[in-house]
């Protein structure tokens, strides 16, 4: 199988640049529009598709975010493997303003989104043990160049859209989350449902609110530092490279195999319907 690149830029990203046949797509899904069009294109030799996940102009809230129908939107353009950009909080002081992040635990604390593409009629349960795949993460890792990469954290996903109290900075760093972010949940769920290999690279821009060093975050100190460094994730994208494969090793692309409880007697056919876009591999491609 060839392998297809869905990116989701996050903050500071919303393009790339140099794509060949470059052309910005509009694509609609049955849990409506995603972000924005998505820029689609060759990238190397590599098919390739862009979207900037909060849209051009950073329109959509963390809360606000069409999560479903940009998993589905990338699913429907035939990604197989999701690179998401994010920009994080930093909860240690080994992680610096700069340092790059790959992720590979997350801790959901996030309360006002749709986090499941199933539901009543049609009810699934997969497996987030290991919610990022290895493979494509150290497909990443091999093409970070430069910036200080950290790997094996984990993300606190917070609600948002304020920033955290300094108490609960201090929570979390006492549970063991490396970086904090509002966005890495519940995306990396919904790839996982989608059977989509998902890897997510966190750029570090401040160190929340617990550093006595350091002032509490704000906009400007995270804009800073991801514009001295949106560039070095451009980079990565650029050198990624995805070797053909058969499966993925990891079983990112099973994910749904056992994971479908609804008898095939007792499932709301519009439902099946819906769902045929991310889950026709094992509901059958049409009826
Ligand atoms: C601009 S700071 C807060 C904002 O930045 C991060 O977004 P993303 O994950 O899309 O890079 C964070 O999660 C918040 O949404
Ligand atoms: N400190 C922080 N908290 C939540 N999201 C962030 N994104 C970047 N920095 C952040």
């Amino acid at each position: 199988m060839t392998p297809k690149l869905g990116i989701i830029g996050g903050s500071g990203l919303y393009q790339i640049a140099g794509l060949q046949d470059q052309a910005w797509v509009t694509v609609e899904t049955p849990w409506g529009p995603p972000s924005d069009q998505v820029l689609t294109g060759r990238l190397n030799g590599v098919e390739m598709a862009f979207l900037p996940r909060h849209g051009r102009g950073h329109v959509h809230t963390p809360s606000s975010l069409p999560y479903r129908a940009n998993i589905a939107a990338l699913k429907a353009l035939g990604v197989t493997d999701v690179l998401a950009v994010s920009a994080v909080g930093s909860l240690r002081e080994d992680y610096a303003p700069g340092d790059f992040v790959l992720v590979d635990q997350y801790i959901d604390r996030t309360f006002a989104r749709e986090k499941s593409f199933f539901g009543p009629g049609l009810v699934a349960h997969v497996s987030v043990a290991h919610p990022t795949c290895p493979r494509l993460s150290d497909a990443v890792a091999e093409a970070v160049q430069g910036p200080k990469l950290h790997r094996g954290a984990t993300y606190l996903a917070m609600e948002g859209p304020q920033f955290s109290s300094r108490a609960e900075s201090l929570l979390y760093r006492g549970w063991g989350a490396d970086v904090i972010g509002m966005t890495g949940m519940p995306e990396a769920k919904l790839a996982r449902e989608a059977e989509l290999a998902y890897a997510c690279l966190a750029m570090v821009t401040d160190y929340d609110c617990w550093h006595e060093g350091h002032g509490a975050v704000d906009v400007a100190q995270v804009i800073a530092t991801l514009t001295a460094n949106a560039e070095a994730a451009r980079d990565v994208v650029r050198r990624l490279s995805l070797a053909p494969r058969e499966t993925c090793p990891c079983g990112c692309d099973r994910a749904l195999e056992y994971a479908v409880m609804t008898a095939p007697s007792h499932r709301d056919p519009a439902m099946v319907e819906r769902l045929r876009g991310v889950a026709g591999r094992v509901l059958g491609r049409s009826t």
